[in-house]
């Protein structure tokens, strides 16, 4: 064992009885803890602990210190190295993309829904996320067939109002309407959808969701989270934030574009994925070509200074031959 540490320091305790040995200071004073188990990793970062249970190759903690050296979350590294393969040194590229090699989260049994959510859309396209029922209407009379409604700060009987007539425009559209956070007013709402974020998953009542026939979506910023969302089975993952962006303090750095062409890759043909942070017109091309279905985006529609024509010029980012020859 060290005689002192620091907070940079990662510590690996082999096998539990090693963790059950180590002085409770070490868990506070490093920066992570690592047990290592034969079919569990646990890692513990201050109050946070990711275990994850699978197979790994012999090289995994080599693999581990490179995807930190990536800059990847410890978490994160921790998945990629846990799904490393040595028989892929050979192909062109080794990236782990093979959702079969990658372990699984340990502890979340419990919480999964015994009902599959009702599945939605491959390609969801344009998916703007409002702040209120006003914003719905108005793209919906743009013609927008995916859209958000994401209202913060209102008391209760006022988003209850909201969620109604959000709701409502979009069945007369024959749109699909997600609410975000909640849930229980979207259930009594009858909308599409709800999309939570994953320290929903611990309050929210997924079974009732599912139960109720409404589609879910789950946010996710990384490897790890992206695993914890594809258990629940939703009907849609969303990751970001791809670019910086500034509608919300982010707990990662933005993902760019390579990464989001591997998690396009990881969950293809398992679950749509959305790409959501920093995206607008300028972009749009570059995002779709990651092969990635959909694009949620805030200011690129709400800070718009001609509403109309951006929504135009991104729905047509995404079909871009839409027209020709009419
Ligand atoms: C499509 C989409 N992706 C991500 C988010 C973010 O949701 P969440 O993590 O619940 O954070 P808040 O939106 O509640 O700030 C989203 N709303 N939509
Ligand atoms: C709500 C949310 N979740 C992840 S990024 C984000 C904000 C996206 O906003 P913008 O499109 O303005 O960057």
């Amino acid at each position: 064992m060290p005689s002192s540490i620091e907070a940079h320091d990662l510590i690996i305790l082999y096998s539990t009885t090693d963790a059950a040995q180590a002085e409770s200071s070490y868990f506070s004073a490093a920066a992570g803890v690592l047990t290592v188990a034969d079919k569990t990793i646990s890692l513990q970062c201050g109050d946070k602990i990711y275990s994850l249970a699978g197979a790994r190759s012999n090289d995994w903690l080599a693999a581990f210190a490179a995807f930190l050296d990536c800059n990847f979350m410890p978490h994160d590294a921790l998945v990629l190295a846990h799904a490393w393969r040595t028989d892929n040194l050979a192909a062109n590229d080794a990236w782990p993309v093979d959702y079969d090699s990658f372990p699984r989260v340990v502890g979340l049994d419990h919480l999964r829904s015994n009902t599959p959510f009702a599945p939605c859309p491959w390609q969801l396209g344009l998916y703007p996320v409002v702040p209120n029922a006003d914003w719905v209407e108005r793209l919906l009379d743009l013609g927008v067939t995916t859209l958000q409604l994401r209202a913060k700060n209102l008391e209760h009987a006022m988003l209850q109002a909201e969620i109604k007539r959000a709701v409502q425009a979009a069945r007369q559209h024959n749109a699909q309407l997600f609410i975000n956070d909640h849930w229980q007013l979207a259930i009594e709402a009858n909308a599409y959808g709800v999309h939570l974020g994953q320290e929903d998953l611990c309050t929210a009542n997924l079974q009732t969701i599912a139960n109720a026939g409404l589609r879910l979506g789950l946010s996710t910023h990384g490897y790890y989270e992206m695993l914890v969302a594809y258990h629940f089975q939703p009907s849609y993952i969303a990751i970001g934030a791809v670019f910086p962006t500034t509608t919300k303090v982010m707990p990662t750095t933005p993902q760019g574009l390579s990464r989001l062409a591997r998690y396009v890759q990881l969950l293809k043909e398992k679950v749509p994925l959305v790409a959501i942070g920093g995206i607008d017109h300028a972009v749009l091309a570059d995002v779709l070509a990651t092969g990635v279905g959909s694009a949620a985006v805030v200011r690129a529609v709400t800070e718009a200074s001609d509403l109309r024509e951006a929504v135009v010029a991104l729905q047509q980012g995404f079909a871009p031959n839409a027209g020709l020859g009419k």
